[in-house]
């Protein structure tokens, strides 16, 4: 080969990084494609790595822990502070069904940040093909439904109702239904309340402060933020059947849109992010008073 051309090609080759670099730290299109692809790198790899791990004990609540293991780190990648409010209202003697609000793929590391001791959430059956992401999840005891076959979706909840109560078990939902990166939560689907009333234990509503301030998908925006978790006080559900449902559903509902309503308001007024290890975040102004009610999970 010629010397001149693999030079050319050298110095090419050297200033691809640079280049990449350079757009990363002033393009926020390039930075958001960025983050968003190695979010999803992150959790094929962890779970590429840790799955056989799992695999050791089969597939139990147990794994759930290596997952959340695998997801916490993110958080302190992405410079997002995560401060969690009324943590103590999970500290609850037995099972329950956790529902929370669903505004990206991102809600993992919400997830991850409050999901107690043998919990485990329900996730779209289509998680299950993403390869070593899906024998993860599967080792992890995720139940997985399938959204368009209704009767088949009710069967798998009524037996998850059973296994609630005979192994201990507490689910989370979303019962959305799907993400919404709207600005109020979509009307909710009704298995999470049949879940819980089938197995006769509390609900206990989380909500998490929308994402508009450091994620925008349709801005192309990701920066460091604070994101906000917020544990609603639980609602019983001894006595009631499933003719009650549909007014759990709506009352759970609105205690969520409230509570969610709040946080947006004041999370505009209560600003302070973390440093982010994947370089440069918002340049909002200094961080201010991280507020008494911050507290991370142990
Ligand atoms: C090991 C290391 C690993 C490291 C790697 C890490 C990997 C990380 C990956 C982590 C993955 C995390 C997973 C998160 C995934 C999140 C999701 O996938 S969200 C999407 C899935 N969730 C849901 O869909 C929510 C649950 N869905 C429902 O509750 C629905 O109700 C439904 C059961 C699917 C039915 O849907 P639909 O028919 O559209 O809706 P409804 O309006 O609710 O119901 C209609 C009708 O049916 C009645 N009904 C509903 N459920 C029941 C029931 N269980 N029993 C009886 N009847 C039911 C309901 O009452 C309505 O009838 P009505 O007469 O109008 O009342
Ligand atoms: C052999 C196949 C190889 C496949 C390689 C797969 C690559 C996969 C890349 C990344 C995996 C990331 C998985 C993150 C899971 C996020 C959970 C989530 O948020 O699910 C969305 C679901 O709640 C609602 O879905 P919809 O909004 O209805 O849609």
């Amino acid at each position: 080969m010629d010397p001149l051309l693999l030079l050319l090609l050298l110095h090419g080759l050297l200033l691809l990084p640079l280049a990449a670099l350079l757009l990363y730290r002033h393009s926020p299109p390039f930075q958001f494609l960025c983050k968003v692809a190695f979010f999803n790198c992150w959790i094929v790899a962890l779970a590429t790595l840790l799955s056989p791990v799992a695999a050791l004990r089969g597939r139990s609540v147990e794994n759930m822990r290596l997952l959340r293991a695998a997801l916490l780190p993110l958080k302190h990648l992405y410079g997002i502070r995560m401060r969690v409010r009324d943590s103590e209202l999970l500290r609850l003697p037995g099972p329950f069904v956790i529902v929370c609000n669903h505004q990206a793929s991102l809600d993992l590391m919400g997830m991850v940040e409050v999901i107690p001791e043998r919990c485990v959430p329900i996730a779209k059956r289509e998680l299950l093909y993403l390869g070593t992401v899906g024998w993860a999840c599967w080792l992890s005891g995720i139940i997985f439904i399938d959204r368009c076959r209704r009767d088949a979706a009710i069967e798998v909840i009524a037996r998850t109702a059973s296994a609630m109560r005979q192994e201990n078990l507490s689910v989370w939902v979303f019962p959305e239904g799907t993400r919404n990166p709207g600005k109020s939560m979509l009307p909710f689907k009704r298995g999470a309340f049949h879940l819980a009333v089938q197995a006769q234990v509390p609900i206990v509503p989380i909500v998490i402060s929308p994402y508009w301030d450091f994620f925008s998908p349709e801005e192309k925006r990701f920066t460091s933020g604070t994101c906000t978790i917020r544990v609603l006080p639980r609602v019983e559900t001894l006595g009631l059947s499933p003719k009650d449902v549909p007014k759990l559903t709506e009352s759970v509902r609105q205690a969520m849109a409230e509570a969610l309503a709040e946080m947006s308001m004041s999370d505009h007024r209560d600003q302070d992010m973390e440093q982010p290890l994947l370089g440069p975040g918002e340049d909002r102004g200094s961080p201010q008073g991280q507020g008494d009610t911050a507290r991370s999970r142990k």
